[in-house]
């Protein structure tokens, strides 16, 4: 059983590199980019329901006096929702979107050169939940977990602090923010800190782990065939998403549909991950999502990916488990979980539903389907 991160991705190796597109040689969508309605691992079929309009994505002020019960509702109805007045300077979501463009506009085997070697964490290469769908993906990413000076200085031989520096604030002020929003969406369940052992005696989450993964989705020649990120859900606690001004992002709302989450300047969009999803013993969904990609204009998108220590057990709270809420949820570190993930992907939290009737639906497996 892994019992740190890395070593949950050193279990299940993931080679993404032999056949890397360069993106910008291409004039046309090739076969293996196109995602049809025909294809039985599209993953855009949802029963959609055109009679039913959608609200928007709830955009919550962290300001207001209410926002405790906004946050909640948002959680418990959609699973994701976006901040503004989240206290992050804008100037350090610039200089981060700024880092990602000029690492994306490199040439090819510049950024190879801080290729992700198939069973690590960190680097550059194609997403990777690609393994699981026989369509290629139009994206191309950066994964930073720990430092990302060694991978910099292979891309940047001359001005990688620079970039390093700016990392490294972006993911001081997103851990701040990360444990602030933690504790408004399980206070909105009526958690408190006692409630939490693993927080640690300040509730700051200091020992909680995060890893920072840039998105690039270059301009596509054919993009309504092509797909940006295939649907997920985030293996987290939550994810904090910053998109620049290109939307593209799109969350799945149950009895309706696709629906895209606006870029709206300032804002910051918030997932609700797998791992609250257990915490919260199923009462706040993780949200199914996925990236459309764009004719002319290049997307870039931005996540923290906010974790518990890797090996603390998480499993449905104490104060929402009763005898007519009993546990949906065996207990599992989030080492663990990844390592659930990377072999059954959106199987993953049915994999760990208890009593054990998950493993019975394993070869069901069905990408379009949310999990949990
Ligand atoms: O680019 C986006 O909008 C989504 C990115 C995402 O889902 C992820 O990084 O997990
Ligand atoms: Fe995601």
């Amino acid at each position: 059983m892994p019992s740190r991160i890395s070593d949950a991705f050193r279990a299940h190796p993931v080679d993404l590199h032999p056949n890397h597109p360069d993106f910008t040689s291409l004039q046309e969508l090739p076969d293996s980019y196109k995602w049809t309605h025909q294809f039985e691992d599209f993953p855009s079929t949802p029963v959609f329901d055109s009679s039913r309009v959608s609200e928007p994505v709830p955009v919550i002020d962290l300001n207001d006096p209410n926002a405790l019960q906004l946050i909640g509702h948002a959680c418990r109805s959609w699973g994701v929702f976006q901040v503004i007045n989240h206290g992050i300077p804008t100037s350090i979501l610039q200089q981060t979107e700024s880092t990602g463009k000029t690492l994306f506009s490199l040439p090819l085997e510049q950024k190879l050169k801080a290729s992700r070697s198939p069973d690590a964490v960190s680097g550059y290469g194609l997403a990777r939940i690609s393994p699981f769908f026989s369509k290629l993906m139009w994206y191309e990413g950066f994964t930073v977990f720990g430092s990302p000076l060694g991978h910099f200085r292979q891309i940047w031989p001359r001005d990688y602090t620079k970039h390093c520096d700016v990392i490294e604030e972006y993911e001081k002020e997103m851990k701040k923010l990360a444990a602030k929003l933690v504790w408004l969406m399980l206070g909105s369940l009526g958690i408190a800190k006692e409630d939490v052992d693993w927080a640690g005696p300040n509730g700051d989450f200091a020992d909680a782990s995060s890893a920072s993964q840039l998105n690039y989705y270059p301009a596509c020649p054919d993009p309504d065939k092509a797909m940006g990120l295939a649907a997920h859900t985030d293996s987290t606690i939550l994810t904090i998403l910053y998109q620049n001004s290109i939307s593209g992002l799109q969350v799945m709302k149950e009895g309706v549909g696709w629906v895209t989450v606006p870029p709206i300047p300032g804002g910051l969009v918030v997932n609700v991950g797998d791992l609250l999803h257990i915490l919260s013993n199923g009462l706040y969904p993780s949200v199914l999502h996925r990236a459309m990609v764009n004719r002319t204009k290049n997307r870039i998108s931005i996540a923290c990916l906010y974790g518990p220590p890797a090996n603390v057990q998480i499993s449905p709270l104490p104060k929402l488990v009763s005898p007519s809420q009993p546990p949906l949820y065996r207990a599992i570190t989030w080492s663990e979980y990844l390592g659930t993930k990377a072999k059954y992907f959106n199987k993953a939290l049915s994999i760990i539903s208890s009593p054990q009737k998950g493993l019975a639906d394993v070869n069901d497996h069905n990408n379009s389907v949310k999990v949990g």
